[in-house]
């Protein structure tokens, strides 16, 4: 962001606060760099003049709901116009002709109800108080009008809302293009309904948010040539794998490991399960219930969802067996071996825990033991087996549970798309991306480089649509106008993919 030019003694200003992020105050002096300001709360600070940003003095006081028409499109003018909608219940803001949600950690059933799709149903964009409807609405009409597919992107960090924001715009989606009074369960019903299955399997309690969706979404509306709905896909990416094998407190593992432990005593008697306690991959975090929540409810609400979306009871019952025997694998612990680099199943409960595995995944119990203890190698010229240590055999234990866990979500992905059903003579679509925002920890694995991979593409995409041709057209028609700094990631972009290339052609 350039440094403010029309900062003066007397000005009225931003300047940093370790608390409340942004302060507003007067300027009192300006010695070459540093400006002295009285702050509204009477503290003097010092503040470097490039960390010095002008305050509108004039602005409404409950804010604009165009960020376009703020005077100073700035860091702390931004938030506080967010701030000051927020304290008004106000939770959407425009800025063009993108939404910006603040999440309101409430319910406001008035803002979501069939009156206020009524409401946007046709309305000009900016004509109505900013709301996710009307983006939806924008997306169908120019679908209808220009029969052109599109897309809406949803986008934040962890917690900001994205998946109750795809889900509203699901419902009016549902609203515009839906049939009504047809038998049996319609597409949109069915994509609706699908949400809590991918959720017990795809979300997790995580620091930031109870019920954090662990993978990429990218769901597709299909319409006929008269704009009502007539199929549907959903796409998946990047399922976190680690989260199976690895946790910490306070965060949980998937929901549907604790649902199938708190399933009924006949269900858990069958896959053999005791208390979340007493599985290695549940246990290493001390967090397994949910405030609010109700574990056994949830698998009963699960299993109804389940049998919505059209997955039968035989198929019901092969999901849940596949997690359980997950639980047990995470149960098998090694010793050294009698053979040097070697190991064996530690002892008669790991053995007990290999069994009850190898029964629910319907395996033979010997040829699992040899997949986690040794290693298969195929050359040209012969197949070697190799023995593994305990520390690898434990690798090669988790492996299987992630690849066993992700092949599972895939597979139930592809089920609910089969039942839900696609046009295969759609005319158009409207997709809607619900994509985990960039992440870092103290410890990043490849799964962070590929999530944040994927957003700087997506950021990418939002720089070339929001700055770069905005200013190519300025440029062209020739507009006095003060080009916009912006971090532009794209040669790190083309690195990472070219080496994606070569390692794809390398033999
Ligand atoms: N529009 C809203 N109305 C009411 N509550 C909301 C709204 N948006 C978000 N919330 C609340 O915030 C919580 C977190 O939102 P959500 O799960 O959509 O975040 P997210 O951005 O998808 O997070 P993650 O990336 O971790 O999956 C929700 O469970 C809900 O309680």
């Amino acid at each position: 962001m350039a440094s403010p030019v029309n900062i003066v003694v007397g000005s009225h200003v931003w300047v940093e606060d370790p608390v409340l992020a942004w302060i507003d105050g007067e300027v009192l002096q300006i010695n070459g760099h540093d400006v002295h300001v009285r702050t509204t709360s009477g503290k003097k600070v010092v503040a470097n003049v490039s960390k010095v940003f002008p305050k509108d003095t004039e602005a409404p006081p409950g804010g604009v709901d165009d960020m376009t028409r703020l005077s100073y499109l700035h860091e702390p003018g931004v938030l506080q116009n967010l701030a000051m909608r927020y304290e008004l219940n106000e939770i959407y803001t425009y800025t063009g002709n993108i939404l910006i949600a603040v999440n309101p950690f409430q319910r406001l059933p008035h803002l979501y109800d069939t009156h206020m799709m009524g409401q946007y149903k046709g309305a000009g964009f900016g004509e109505l108080s900013p709301h996710v409807f009307a983006v939806a609405d924008v997306a169908y009409r120019a679908m209808i009008n220009e029969g052109k597919s599109n897309s809406i992107l949803v986008s934040g960090e962890s917690g900001a809302g994205k998946t109750e924001t795809t889900k509203m715009l699901m419902r009016y989606l549902a609203y515009l293009g839906g049939r009504s009074g047809i038998e049996g369960r319609t597409v949109e019903q069915q994509v609706l309904e699908s949400n809590p299955v991918l959720e017990a399997f795809g979300n997790a309690k995580t620091v930031r948010n109870n019920n954090s969706s662990r993978f990429g979404k990218f769901v597709e509306i299909q319409f006929d040539k008269n704009g009502r709905i007539s199929g549907a896909a959903i796409r998946t990416y990047l399922l976190e794998r680690s989260r199976v094998c690895q946790i910490n407190t306070p965060e949980r593992n998937y929901h549907c490991f604790y649902l199938l432990c708190a399933a009924p005593q006949e269900e858990k008697d069958k896959y053999k399960l005791e208390s979340p306690e007493s599985f290695h991959y549940l246990n290493q975090s001390k967090c397994f219930e949910l405030d609010g929540v109700d574990d056994s409810l949830e698998y009963l609400a699960t299993r109804r969802a389940m049998d919505i979306v059209g997955i039968s009871e035989d198929e019901q019952e092969a999901i849940f067996r596949v997690v359980a025997a997950i639980l047990h694998i995470g149960n098998i612990d090694f010793i050294k071996g009698q053979e040097i680099d070697s190991s064996a199943i530690k002892d008669d409960k790991s053995m007990f825990h290999l069994k009850t595995a190898a029964e629910l995944l319907m395996c033979d119990a010997k040829g699992l033991e040899d997949a986690l203890i040794k290693r298969v190698m195929v050359t040209p010229e012969e197949v070697i087996t190799r023995t593994l240590d305990p520390a690898s055999a434990i690798v090669s234990r988790d492996g299987l549970a992630k690849t066993l866990y992700s092949r599972l979500f895939d597979w139930l992905v592809e089920k609910i798309n089969v039942s839900i059903g696609q046009d295969p003579n759609s005319k158009s679509l409207i997709g809607v991306l619900d994509i985990y925002g960039f992440e870092s920890f103290k410890c990043n694995s490849f799964e962070q480089f590929c999530i944040n991979f994927t957003n700087e593409k997506l950021q990418q995409h939002f720089n070339q649509h929001v700055f770069k041709m905005e200013q190519e057209e300025y440029t062209k028609e020739e507009i006095n106008w003060s080009y916009i700094e912006f971090i532009d990631n794209q040669d790190v972009l083309d690195l990472i993919e070219k080496l994606q290339l070569q390692a794809l052609m390398e033999p």
